[in-house]
């Protein structure tokens, strides 16, 4: 029997015919998890059911003043509130019984982490270990209060109204795992925490809590920690802490510059209104910072940064190739002249704040206003790679009550373990605060919200292209995944493939439907104006294919997207969780995420194997939707070797410039190839210098990273 084709046939395909381009499905409730008999007594289930679906036939205002407020039951999809959060003078807690009910109902874990806890049980007998650790977790879960509705915020949290209107008008009306878990927990900590702490276990709650959240893509994680950070600052305001204008009070630290761009829009949104100003910093901006020892005090500058491609693999997936449009090199004396742009949150990529902090001065500069500290996509940005660039930026953050979250859809236990490390460290300016983790879902590597299909497309090239052709037309009879709409992301593992892979496809579309405008590439190798341009196409409904690298995998929310396709392979399971998370966002139904496969990829095919079952039992399918447990079986294990090959240089035969996507034959391959190398070695003659080293050249794009 031939496993390969087996594996295809494992995945269930859905009869359902779609039309090209129909719009996403309108997200019913943005909740994954809402099992309300999930961890509850038979007695209370029967009633908490009883009282949801007398509720259900009413029409709910959740941001109705108190007095119209209906029942908090009513509030949530997962009918599962407990009455003492009805309505009522706040603050309005539950106690400790119906917050684990609420906590288990939503599949959600709080774990307070200590470092001494974790060196304890290091030294028990290795037979004991795994009892001790056990013993360990029980008593370190925490049992905060959950939100079970979005008017809790202000009966209970008394956050800005401005706040709550802003929410209701962008039509949020329930709040998603992530939000219901960790807003109590870091608008009010002492408030959330009253009983959360089992007997003999203290905490600090005059500290701010750190955080390290882990939940599935898509599930709201932005708002979750943007609401706090800017109610935290209107409160300031309110109580005359801080002055009228802006101070910097928060930095937001993300991977990538679409990224920052995406949660600079989410937070003018959801602050429209405050007066609070945030920003996202760019190459040439001056902001209020404080000299080091050194240097006289307030004395920044601002950066000409076109220089500086010291780290260019990290610049390669933050900020590649800055020979901007838009931002045209200028000398230190012009970039000087800049006013300081005022902010009250910062977002910014590590390398483009920390090259300014650095600039100038043999002391790095502080930022010692900033009181918040947010790693979005911690995982990424704390992997060995990067993590030098953002411990940078957080030592530059020297506030005595800095508060330290990290949040992400996938967290490798070695990066729980360093954040730990290095928050409990002497010179860390959060070591008295506690950390605590949240998961939400069983394990980070699942993506529930998303219908996954493995597809063998034979051995070579053609075919992956040909099954590409089929699915960019998928009201073709001959579609191979009929529920396969457009528009869809296409990932590749390199921009070289991506470049290629483009000129293959861009005529498909026939010129009355759009013709070549239709198909796009991004990768790090163009502008940030380019950039910017295509992803405001592709929101628009513009583009309707976009082929791009890992560079997109991370955090984007491209709402309109209803299928990704791993071209190329996954680098790993993480990898995997990420691109396919792009769709299937906030509750929408209906995305599909489909992994060609080759005879060359199949030793790394069990990793994300593994991921699908996790994601089907996650999201409650049946196991004939998922992958046959004698398949996963059968399938090889990856070796440690291999998968650190694999993430550092992906499938080997896809670098370089051979592994182009294309239909030509060898022959026409070669001919052309000569002619290019001829032209491209005559202008490399003419030229005076050669091109300023990037090493990595064009296989140098940002790679997923391993769990
Ligand atoms: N309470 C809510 N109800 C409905 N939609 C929401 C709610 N909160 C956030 N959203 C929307 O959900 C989408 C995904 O949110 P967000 O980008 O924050 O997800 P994420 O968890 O950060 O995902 P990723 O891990 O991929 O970065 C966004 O379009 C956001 O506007």
């Amino acid at each position: 029997m031939d496993l390969l084709k087996v594996l295809s046939r494992g995945t269930k395909k859905t009869p359902k015919s779609a039309d090209t381009l129909a719009p996403p499905s309108k997200p019913s409730n943005p909740q994954l998890y809402h099992d309300a008999t999930r961890g509850v007594k038979r007695k209370r289930n029967e009633e908490a059911l009883n009282v949801a679906s007398k509720d259900d036939e009413q029409d709910i205002d959740f941001f109705a003043p108190p007095e119209n407020k209906k029942p908090a039951a009513a509030a949530t999809a997962t009918q599962d509130i407990p009455k003492s959060s009805q309505g009522g003078p706040s603050p309005q807690l539950l106690d400790q019984d119906e917050i684990r009910q609420v906590l288990r109902s939503h599949r959600l874990k709080f774990t307070l982490l200590s470092k001494h806890e974790n060196e304890k049980s290091k030294v028990k007998k290795p037979k004991r270990k795994a009892q001790v650790q056990q013993k360990g977790k029980e008593k370190k879960s925490l049992y905060p209060q959950p939100l079970v509705s979005f008017n809790e915020l202000r009966s209970t949290y008394n956050i800005s109204p401005r706040l709550v209107e802003n929410l209701a008008k962008q039509g949020f009306r329930l709040p998603t795992e992530p939000q219901l878990a960790t807003l109590p927990l870091l608008i009010d900590s002492s408030l959330a925490l009253r009983q959360a702490l089992p007997e003999g276990l203290e905490m600090p709650t005059d500290k701010p809590v750190n955080l390290l959240a882990v939940a599935p893509t898509g599930s709201g994680k932005t708002l979750s920690f943007l609401i706090p950070i800017v109610n935290a600052i209107l409160r300031r305001r309110a109580g005359g802490a801080q002055s009228k204008g802006h101070t910097l009070e928060a930095l937001v630290i993300a991977p990538t510059r679409e990224l920052a761009h995406q949660i600079v829009t989410e937070g003018q949104r959801l602050s429209e209104g405050t007066r609070v100003k945030i920003v996202g910093f760019k190459k040439g901006m001056r902001i209020t910072a404080e000299a080091g020892t050194a240097e006289s005090a307030h004395g920044d500058s601002a950066l000409d940064e076109s220089d500086n491609e010291s780290d260019s693999k990290s610049e390669d997936a933050a900020n590649s190739n800055e020979s901007e449009e838009e931002e045209e090199e200028e000398s230190e004396a012009d970039s000087a002249n800049r006013p300081v742009t005022k902010a009250d949150i910062l977002v910014t990529t590590p390398m483009l704040l920390l090259n300014f902090l650095k600039k100038g001065t043999k002391s790095k500069r502080t930022l010692p206003t900033v009181r918040s500290i947010v790693l979005d996509e911690a995982d990424v940005l704390l992997d060995p790679l990067f993590r030098d660039q953002t411990l940078g930026l957080v030592s530059s953050c020297i506030h005595e009550d800095l508060q330290f979250t990290c949040w992400s859809a996938t967290m490798g236990s070695n990066i729980e373990a360093f954040l730990l490390e290095t928050l409990s460290s002497p010179n860390s300016n959060s070591s008295t605060a506690p950390l605590v983790r949240l998961v939400v879902g069983l394990k980070d590597t699942a993506v529930p919200s998303v219908n996954h299909r493995l597809l063998f497309t034979g051995d070579n090239e053609r075919g992956k292209l040909y099954t590409l052709r089929q699915l960019l037309h998928p009201s073709s009879s001959s579609s191979t995944i009929p529920d396969m709409r457009l528009p869809f992301l296409v990932f590749v593992q390199t921009i070289e493939r991506a470049t290629s892979l483009h000129d293959e496809l861009k005529f498909e579309f026939p010129a009355e439907a759009g013709g070549s405008s239709r198909i796009a590439t991004l990768h790090s190798s163009l502008s940030e104006y380019a950039r910017s341009k295509i992803i405001a196409r592709f929101r628009a409904g513009e583009i309707w294919v976009l082929i791009t690298t890992d560079l997109l995998m991370r955090g984007i929310d491209l709402r309109g997207v209803n299928g990704v396709i791993n071209y190329d392979i996954p680098l790993s399971a993480a990898a995997y969780v990420h691109r396919v998370g792009r769709t299937g966002r906030a509750g929408h139904e209906g995305g599909v995420a489909v992994t060609f496969y080759t005879k060359e990829d199949l030793p790394y095919l069990k990793n994300i194997a593994n991921v699908i079952s996790l994601s089907e039992k996650q999201a409650g399918k049946g196991s004939e939707e998922g992958i046959p447990k004698w398949l996963m079986d059968a399938l090889p294990k990856v070796k440690k070797e291999d998968r650190k090959k694999l993430k550092e240089r992906g499938v080997e035969s896809r670098r370089g410039t051979k592994a182009q996507v294309t239909t030509k034959s060898a022959w026409e391959r070669k001919r052309e190839n000569n002619k290019r190398g001829a032209i491209a070695g005559s202008k490399k003659r003419k030229l005076e210098e050669p091109e300023a080293g990037n090493d990595n050249g064009q296989d140098s794009e940002w790679g997923g990273l391993d769990d």
